[in-house]
């Protein structure tokens, strides 16, 4: 067993035969690497030198059983740490998110993971589902891994986009309730050839969220392109971003800069959510996300609601008319500025 999840087949083994990891596995990697696995699809490694390693980060990917890019990525980064082609300087967790969702190619089976997070899991009495069971059990993945020891906290949830995007990359940056927005993580982003950050002004029940918010961790939902079935990404499209990942899991100090004039802020504006089974929005399915109105333009209606651009330059983001009632259908952003950043 050792031997085939040393050989690289962590992932292709989680999504084959989850219950061999029904048990816990640890092993040492000839470069003194410790690998935990703690459940299909959730890998760790803990450096184990003198002097500590001073981050701890996670990347997620797969929340969503039909994003597939960050998933590969994921996949060939595990797969190069446990062959040894890569060495880490730092602690990291791999999450493989929703893997029956990957099984059947969708975004999930029963209900979207990514509003399961800050407990949302357990909310609805009697509800229980995988994703739900999945969803506790990558807070729990999460909690153990920043609790076991000290430096910064980083939590990267990456996913791509079921629509096309005027700006292909970008990033959403969780309410920070008083924390400040940190330059040195768009710069990141920026390295990772992120530059359009979206600013939300509000809790949620996302994965990025879930980590900013209880763990204080630099957490992003990052999108890194368009949704495509496995094989099919232009893994080109993505090179920027691996090779930013792979400088950030084994360099010591990397610091990547960045021209803030480089970067579109956007601010969420509006959060609508559909309310009603008829539920319709005022454009065509294959709208690229970031296009902009001008002010009064319906976007969506439901029956004795209307929801309008509320300034000229408004842009929608991830509209999706077919998402459960009562979840978000589309967010509308604004251009925004950042004032203040931390270093
Ligand atoms: O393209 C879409 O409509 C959805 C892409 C996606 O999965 N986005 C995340 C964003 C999470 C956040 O707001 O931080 C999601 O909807 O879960
Ligand atoms: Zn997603």
């Amino acid at each position: 067993m050792q031997e085939l999840i040393e050989s690289g087949q962590f992932l292709t083994l989680s999504r084959r035969d989850p219950s061999l990891f029904e048990r816990s596995h640890q092993f040492t990697l000839a470069n003194g690497t410790l690998v935990s696995i703690t459940a299909p699809g959730i890998i760790s490694f803990s450096v184990q030198r003198a002097s500590k390693p001073n981050k701890r980060i996670v990347l997620s990917c797969g929340v969503h059983g039909n994003e597939t890019a960050p998933i590969e990525i994921c996949d060939d980064l595990v797969k190069g740490i446990l062959t040894g082609s890569i060495t880490l300087t730092h602690d990291v967790l791999f999450l493989f998110g929703n893997l029956p969702a990957m099984d059947i190619a969708e975004r999930f089976v029963e209900e979207n993971m990514n509003r399961l997070f800050s407990g949302a899991h357990s909310k609805g009495e009697g509800l229980v589902n995988a994703e739900r069971v999945r969803a506790k059990q990558l807070e729990d993945a999460v909690a153990s891994f920043f609790e076991a020891g000290e430096g910064t906290r980083y939590h990267y949830d990456l996913h791509t986009a079921i629509r096309a995007s005027k700006n292909e990359k970008f990033a959403v940056y969780p309410y920070l309730h008083d924390r400040v927005h940190s330059k040195g993580q768009l710069a990141f982003l920026a390295a990772c050839g992120v530059k359009t950050i979206l600013l939300s002004e509000s809790s949620t029940t996302t994965f990025s969220y879930f980590s900013s918010y209880q763990y204080n961790a630099h957490a992003f939902t990052v999108e890194l392109g368009k949704v495509r079935p496995f094989g099919q990404n232009d893994m080109r499209r993505f090179e920027d971003a691996k090779q930013a990942i792979t400088k950030l899991i084994t360099q010591t100090e990397y610091a990547p800069t960045v021209d803030m004039d480089d970067l579109d802020i956007y601010r969420v504006n509006q959060v609508i959510n559909r309310n009603e089974e008829q539920f319709t929005l005022h454009f065509d399915d294959d709208t690229p996300n970031f296009t902009d109105y001008p002010k009064g333009t319906v976007l969506a209606s439901e029956p004795g609601k209307e929801y309008v651009a509320e300034q000229d330059g408004e842009a929608i983001v991830f509209p999706n008319a077919k998402v459960a009632i009562g979840q978000r259908a589309l967010l509308t952003v604004v251009p925004s500025t950042l004032d203040k950043l931390d270093v």
